[in-house]
């Protein structure tokens, strides 16, 4: 069995502006607001003969890639079950009950989540460290951690495994 290590990888500035909404029910929502989301992640990887087991700077780089494609936007889910999107000449509208918000193209984000919750961030995330990062067998990673922060001391995580 190789030796594993975990790297634990949680920068500062791996952090997003973002605006947002948590919906609850069909009816009930918090308002508009934003927060400073923060994100770590830890990658369990093979330690190599030499000593190492890849450039951390490597998945440093897709955390700021990832931080970066967020950050000041607002941030809608694409796969909420009680929000409908729709997509219009001047923008986007999002449509919730009998309340219709609408923004300008350039200040939003959809996503492929069913609410834009910690948890839901966490989930998207690591997906796309699986992908970018877990998928480079050259890499010999075993487990992948993602930590997504609305604030101080309120985080949802996300978790891979290896089968
Ligand atoms: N399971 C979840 N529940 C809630 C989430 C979430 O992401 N997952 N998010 C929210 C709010 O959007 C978020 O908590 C608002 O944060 P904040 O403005 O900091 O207000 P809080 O009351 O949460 O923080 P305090 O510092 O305790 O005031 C709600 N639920």
């Amino acid at each position: 069995m190789p030796q594993l290590t975990t790297l634990e990888l949680a920068k500062e500035h791996f952090k997003f502006s973002a605006g947002h909404f948590t919906i609850f029910s069909a009816t009930d929502r918090e308002n508009l607001h934003g927060h400073n989301w923060q994100v770590g992640v830890e990658i369990t990887a093979e330690v190599g003969d030499n000593g190492l087991t890849f450039d951390y700077a490597v998945a440093k780089r897709q955390a700021e890639a990832y931080c970066a494609g967020l950050n000041e936007r607002f941030l809608l889910p694409g796969r909420s079950p009680y929000l409908r999107i729709e997509e219009t000449e001047t923008g986007i509208t999002a449509i919730f009950g009998d309340e219709r918000l609408p923004f300008l193209r350039r200040d939003v984000l959809v996503l492929p989540l069913r609410n834009v919750t910690v948890e839901e961030l966490s989930g998207w995330l690591l997906g796309r460290f699986c992908e970018d990062l877990a998928a480079r067998t050259e890499l010999a990673i075993h487990a992948i951690t993602v930590k997504v922060y609305s604030g101080p001391g309120q985080c949802a995580t996300s978790c891979w495994q290896r089968p």
